[in-house]
């Protein structure tokens, strides 16, 4: 059997300890569905900066061209050392050129709620019962990508950064987003702030206009300050958002709240091929690395994710989720899930043992 190459970047901080989980899990279905997979290590960000003095070396562009899915842990160091060499720039060097080489302009972001943890989400149990909110964020282009620049304005420096969106770059990610929201309940809100920003007085114009071909989806538009009230306040009346680079961003963050963590929350990245980088939607969390405390379910999840987008298996992709959804169930919990004074009959575990445990359900 032909095997199948899997480009893995693990990153830094908690990167490398939670994509080695969900490594395991990867390696448990290989082993269970008699594939064969080829695991290709990629160097990208600090562990590259530290041997090559770039953050993203052609030799891993060019390799991860032959994967058929990538796997990525979070990129990055603490907030507070910005400065520092290894770290300033991990984002314009590596994160969105890598984005943006492979053309992923599509990022989805789900917010679903497990119903065994709906008592740590800080919103009434019975607003957040049954969420189930896609993102549609774009990806490659949007004020990450516009011009930036230093200027001196009335004798002081003024720095900037442009949004800026091409019609043809709305207009595909509209697609898509009607697209998800076709095989899920036919809403799409589109998120913007078109009452102050250029930019999106052109998301809603051509959204409305890709809307004439989905009838049967709903549209409606919420600027984004709103958008980020009823994310909290009533988030039920949410399916997919449709939003720009970096409301998606922000917003994403926020909507993980609504789960109990952000360590729950995976990504797919995708182009127009099945070619798919998977990552969690956080950052590296500098400061609880190396003490096997991590939540590894964001990345776990960026295997059910690779499955069904890339290797079209989504039997086994749901097989994952299963899983996951299992040892939340039994009451496992790493240290973001857990909170011993509400929740007696959960069992504190740490990064690895969550892997193991959901790994186990796997193999059977
Ligand atoms: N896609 C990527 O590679 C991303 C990289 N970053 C980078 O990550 C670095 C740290 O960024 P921050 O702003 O501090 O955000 P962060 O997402 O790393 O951390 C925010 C908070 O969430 C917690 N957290 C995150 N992931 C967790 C997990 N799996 N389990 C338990 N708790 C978890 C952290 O401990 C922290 O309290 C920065 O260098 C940033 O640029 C941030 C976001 C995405
Ligand atoms: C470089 C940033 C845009 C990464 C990030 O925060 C994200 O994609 O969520
Ligand atoms: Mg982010």
């Amino acid at each position: 059997m032909k095997e199948i190459k899997i480009g893995v970047l693990p990153g830094d901080y908690i990167g490398p300890e939670i994509t080695k989980e969900a490594l395991k899990v990867l390696n448990a279905l290989e082993k269970k569905y008699d594939w064969q997979f080829d695991i290709v290590h990629l160097e990208a960000s600090g562990e590259a900066y530290d041997k090559y003095g770039v953050h993203l070396p052609e030799e891993t562009l060019r390799k991860a061209a032959e994967c058929a899915a990538l796997l990525k842990g979070p990129f990055g160091g603490p907030p507070e050392e910005l400065n520092h060499p290894k770290w300033s720039g991990v984002e314009q060097g590596a994160i969105l050129p890598l984005r943006k080489h492979f053309n992923l302009f599509t990022n989805l972001r789900e917010s679903k709620v497990f119903d065994s943890l709906i008592h740590l989400s800080p919103i009434k149990k019975e607003v957040v019962a049954g969420i189930d909110i896609l993102i549609v964020r774009e990806l490659t282009s949007g004020i990450y990508f516009g011009e930036k620049g230093e200027r001196t304005v009335d004798g002081e420096r003024e720095y900037f950064d442009v949004e800026a969106y091409k019609e043809s770059e709305i207009e595909r990610i509209a697609i898509k987003s009607f697209e998800y929201a076709q095989q899920r309940r036919n809403k799409v809100t589109l998120v913007a702030k078109s009452n102050v920003l250029k930019s999106s007085v052109l998301w809603r114009e051509v959204v409305n206009k890709v809307a004439k071909d989905y009838p049967g989806v709903t549209l409606d538009y919420m600027h984004v300050d709103n958008a980020a009230m009823q994310l909290i306040l009533n988030p039920g009346q949410f399916d997919v958002i449709l939003t720009s680079n970096m409301f998606g961003d922000i917003l994403s963050d926020e909507a993980s709240v609504l789960l109990g963590s952000i360590g729950l929350l995976p990504s797919a990245s995708l182009g127009e091929s099945k070619f798919g980088l998977y990552e969690p939607i956080h950052g590296s969390a500098p400061s609880i690395a190396g003490q096997n405390i991590a939540n590894p379910i964001s990345s776990i999840l960026c295997i059910a994710l690779l499955l069904r987008f890339s290797l079209d298996k989504p039997e086994q992709a749901d097989e994952v989720e299963a899983a996951v959804a299992r040892a939340l169930a039994e009451g496992y919990r790493t240290k973001d899930l857990y909170q011993e004074a509400q929740d007696d009959a959960s069992k504190l575990v740490g990064t690895v043992e969550m892997g193991d445990i959901i790994t186990s359900y796997i193999a059977g």
